[in-house]
């Protein structure tokens, strides 16, 4: 378990956040290029399309630095529901509604790893997570010869209950050790079929970034930073796991009243 606390970093708007935002998923881009050429990352559904849509689509200070090159993209998703890809509750289609859609060509297209859209209305899920770790291992080396994934960045939300991910509070499934994907069938948030990436695979990744706004975030914000109950919440053990490589981007409504020493700039 890391030791290292993880910074928590309060912006007085969406834009503002969205602009520091970008600057940090390029940095984890053009990191990620010189090492293997390729930029993996996991992002969830949610909130966070909309934010990283903002961030992304924003044009560029025309430097290499500051240019997303999306044709070496693979994005995978972080969760996703059992639900068919144009469904209104797929993680699937709001990101290619928000973002993948609207990238500029001259930018490249992104690699997008979906679910198999198949076994979407299977009884299990068990399933479509084993077909998701597949793909996962197709990218990243079969499992039995890495024993994690190692994405480059993953984007993550935090619900109000302090789920991320599809990992809810209190869940066995945060006591997952072996699997990189593993089968949510009764999520207590609909829908409740669902697949989500295993608290292993989060907390090893180079880089992991929460993003949260508003004051709905507020009091669940205050127990995962400042309260000693709640070291159990999901989003809790991404930082304990996680450490300094984890990031939360707030604005100041979600952070109001927290001790947690904050800071406003990257
Ligand atoms: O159900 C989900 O909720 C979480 C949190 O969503 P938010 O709207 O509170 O940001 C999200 O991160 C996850 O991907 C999604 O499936």
């Amino acid at each position: 378990m890391a030791t290292a606390h993880p910074n928590l970093f309060s912006f007085p708007s969406t834009d503002y956040l969205a602009q520091q935002l970008r600057g940090y998923v390029l940095r984890a881009q053009n990191a990620a290029l010189t090492r293997h050429d390729t930029f993996r990352l996991a992002v969830s559904g949610g909130s966070l399309p909309t934010v990283l849509a903002r961030a992304l689509l924003a044009p560029s200070n025309g430097s290499p630095e500051d240019t997303p090159q999306f044709a070496k993209w693979h994005i995978f998703f972080a969760d996703e529901r059992a639900v068919p890809l144009d469904h209104e509750d797929s993680n699937y289609r709001l990101l290619k509604d928000e973002l993948v859609s609207k990238i500029p060509s001259e930018l490249g297209a992104p690699t997008v790893h979906a679910i198999d859209a198949n076994h979407v209305n299977d009884d299990d899920p068990q399933e479509l997570a084993d077909l998701y770790q597949e793909e996962l291992m197709r990218s990243f080396a079969a499992k039995d010869s890495v024993k994690l994934p190692v994405f480059d960045l993953i984007l993550l939300g935090c619900g109000p209950d302090g789920h991320t991910c599809s990992l809810f509070p209190g869940h066995e499934l945060l006591r997952e050790k072996d699997a990189w994907v593993a089968a949510e069938t009764n999520s207590p948030k609909p829908p409740p079929k669902r697949i989500t990436l295993t608290l292993p695979v989060v907390t090893h990744a180079v880089s992991i970034a929460f993003v949260a706004t508003g004051a709905g975030k507020k009091d669940i914000l205050k127990k995962i930073f400042d309260q000693e109950e709640g070291r159990s919440i999901p989003s809790a053990l991404v930082n304990q796991g996680g450490g300094e490589k984890v990031s939360w981007f707030t604005d100041h409504p979600a952070v109001e009243g927290i001790s947690f020493p904050r800071r406003g700039s990257l």
